[in-house]
């Protein structure tokens, strides 16, 4: 049973289906990526896995369970690191990782994951303190001191030095040897090639690849004729672009958010 399964999952917003029959299956102790420009329907997609956005079409299944009506069960099991944490300002980072901690039976040692995620010098700082690399760290502290069987981790890195993405990539990375099933949303390519095992390309709400990156790079490579000299250099972003018609940064369909 994989750990994950989307089938032709729907969500539209004012007549625009933003995600548009995504299907898609996450296997146990796999690091999943989700790849695709702003606006692509990655977020949605994750929180309607989750529970946290109501599907207009289209089965999600966690571990087997319907998220919105078994939520209690899947929360016990999943820990997800969203883009908008709201979190209590006057709260200190090891009170945040405390309380958070209580609302699972198991999970990590609170000391331990603060050490481990570099945030013990700020461990008695409130989180309105907090500087935005701190508060993104704190967020991932938070998806994993439950110790989850799936860890869904929402644009992971941005907002950190080089050193302390590097840091986060390696916890990542001992997660998923101890045997947390990871789904990671980027739109950060050389964090999804170095992590992901698999990666699915969503460009404006659908999939339009799904591969490991190195099976993504041979595809595009493949169509590069062997006389060419590109044919020994195709790269992720080259494969992006191929899949999708667009560059990764360029900006996807427009915020309608108000
Ligand atoms: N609550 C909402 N109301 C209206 N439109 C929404 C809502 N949530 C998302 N959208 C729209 O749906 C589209 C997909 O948004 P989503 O956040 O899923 O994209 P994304 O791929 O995660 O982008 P990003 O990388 O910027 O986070 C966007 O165009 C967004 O404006």
């Amino acid at each position: 049973m994989p750990v994950v399964e989307i089938t032709d999952l729907r969500k539209t917003y004012g007549g625009r289906a933003v995600v548009d029959g995504v299907s898609l299956a996450v296997e146990r102790g796999e690091i999943f990526g989700v790849l695709g420009r702003n606006g692509a329907g990655k977020t949605t997609t994750v929180e309607c896995a989750l529970g946290l956005r109501r599907p207009d079409g289209g089965q999600v299944r966690v571990f087997g369970l319907d998220p919105r009506t078994e939520r209690a069960r899947v929360q016990q099991v999943v820990g997800a690191q969203l883009q908008a944490t709201h979190l209590h300002p006057s709260l200190t980072v090891m009170e945040l990782v405390r309380l958070y901690r209580s609302f699972y039976r198991e999970g990590a040692d609170p000391e331990q994951l603060v050490e481990r995620l570099g945030l013990g010098k700020v461990r008695d700082s409130r989180y309105e303190k907090l500087s935005g690399g701190e508060g993104q760290r704190l967020s991932i502290a938070l998806a994993l001191v439950g110790r989850p069987r799936l860890a869904v981790l929402d644009e992971l890195t941005t907002g950190l030095d080089s050193s302390a993405r590097r840091g986060v990539w390696q916890l990542v990375e001992e997660m998923r040897d101890d045997g947390t099933t990871i789904v990671l949303v980027s739109h950060d390519m050389a964090e999804v090639e170095r992590l992901c095992d698999r990666v699915a390309i969503l460009d404006t709400g659908k999939v339009v690849a799904l591969d490991s990156p190195a099976g993504l790079v041979r595809r595009v490579a493949a169509d590069v004729p062997a006389t060419d000299f590109r044919a020994t250099t195709v790269t992720l972003d080259d494969a992006f672009l191929q899949l999708t018609g667009h560059e990764l940064g360029e900006p996807g369909q427009p915020d309608e958010r108000p």
